[in-house]
């Protein structure tokens, strides 16, 4: 599962993946700087991790990651191939979430492509070359499907209808993520063709360092238009935050931040948005010679779950032993947990719940 960084040249991409990530791109002040696309595992920051290690003493603590892509800028035209565009779009189209990176500061040393500062602009700008390739995807299917669908076959007529939904609402101006579409519309037609405005999206705004806490116009502006979304909007000093992440020394990283208002760093945010956007969610492990964060998608089963440690666990699968977290740090141990007959032992059908610590029983 990974979460791609896209947005028009020279708005902070490559900048915002040297935040998050201790691979290193290559970011400089002018457009199509980024062509291959940097590719980062990036730790997932979790407070119940440290509480857990406080609390068990572990030789080793393990937290979740997640795969972050920083893609090429994209261009008007990029669905025509502008730019490198239809290469860049490739790439968007293998990951499984977007991070939306729009330019909300002022700076007249850095070249803005389309020549003044306008975040919304650049949103849509960034959108419709999506749309324009997805309405490529749905033409293509749709050709297709129709010769089937003339023939009488039932099952193609459904799937026109619901390309032809698609259609008109990238024609509209659209997203396929906004269209309205059976359950079973999606799942069977949409989903398969990978659609990129089908992907879940996270709106990142790169700011000054002075408007890190509280933002600016161009933010609110922002926020009003992606209003009808649902889409998370997340204000982030791009720049300042990638000086911060070069000091060495933790206290001096605190100190800088605090200066500027925040008491974690933006990116810590923007990386458990990002997980969350994904659709994933952690489940623990916790032993005196680990401590360890297990990333599954949510909804995953107790045997899933396990599956994630080692294929075995899940085939053998026998019981699972799950301690809620939050009864894990009020007893303060397993041993005190077990005895207040908190520990409960769950099958096959257990669904996997956010922060469950747990011990699996398996058979090989
Ligand atoms: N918030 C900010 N304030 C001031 N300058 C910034 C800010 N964010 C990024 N920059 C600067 O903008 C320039 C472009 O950044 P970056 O290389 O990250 O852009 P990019 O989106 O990856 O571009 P490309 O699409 O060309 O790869 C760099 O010089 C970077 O230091
Ligand atoms: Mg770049």
């Amino acid at each position: 599962m990974k979460a791609g960084i896209v947005g028009l040249p020279n708005v902070g991409k490559s900048t915002l993946f040297n935040c998050l990530s201790n691979a290193k791109a290559q970011s400089a002040n002018f457009p199509f700087c980024t062509i291959e696309p940097n590719i980062g595992v990036v730790n997932v920051p979790d407070r119940r991790l440290e509480k857990l290690e406080s609390l068990v003493n572990p030789e080793r603590v393990l937290p979740a990651t997640v795969e972050i892509v920083d893609i090429a800028g994209l261009v008007k035209g990029a669905s025509k191939g502008e730019g490198l565009g239809n290469q860049f779009l490739g790439n968007i189209r293998e990951t499984d979430a977007i991070l939306h990176v729009l330019r909300c500061f002022d700076n007249e040393n850095i070249v803005h492509v389309d020549g003044n500062i306008n975040p919304v602009r650049d949103k849509e700008t960034i959108d419709m070359e999506l749309q324009l390739k997805d309405l490529e995807t749905a033409d293509k299917k749709l050709e297709k499907v129709k010769r089937a669908a003339k023939t009488g076959n039932k099952e193609a007529q459904k799937e026109e209808a619901a390309l032809l939904k698609v259609k008109h609402a990238l024609e509209a101006g659209q997203s396929v993520r906004a269209v309205d579409l059976t359950e079973e519309e999606r799942a069977e037609f949409i989903r398969p063709l990978q659609f990129i405005t089908d992907k879940p999206v996270m709106y990142v705004c790169n700011v000054n360092e002075t408007d890190a806490v509280s933002g600016n116009e161009y933010v609110d502006k922002v926020k009003e238009a992606v209003k009808g979304e649902g889409a998370e909007v997340l204000v982030l000093a791009v720049g300042t935050e990638a000086d911060i992440t070069e000091l060495e020394d933790y206290e001096e990283r605190q100190m800088f931040l605090q200066d500027i208002g925040l008491d974690e760093p933006g990116s810590a945010k923007l990386i458990r948005g990002a997980y969350k956007l994904l659709n994933l969610q952690t489940y623990f492990t916790a032993g005196v010679k680990e401590v360890r964060a297990w990333t599954i998608p949510v909804g995953s089963t107790a045997p899933q779950a396990a599956g994630v440690i080692h294929t075995d666990f899940e085939k053998g699968f026998i019981r699972a032993e799950v301690i809620a977290y939050d009864d894990y740090v009020s007893f303060g141990s397993e041993a005190k947990v077990k005895e207040a007959g908190k520990m409960r032992v769950e099958g096959k059908e257990y669904i996997v719940k956010d922060g469950d610590v747990m011990h699996f029983r398996f058979n090989v």
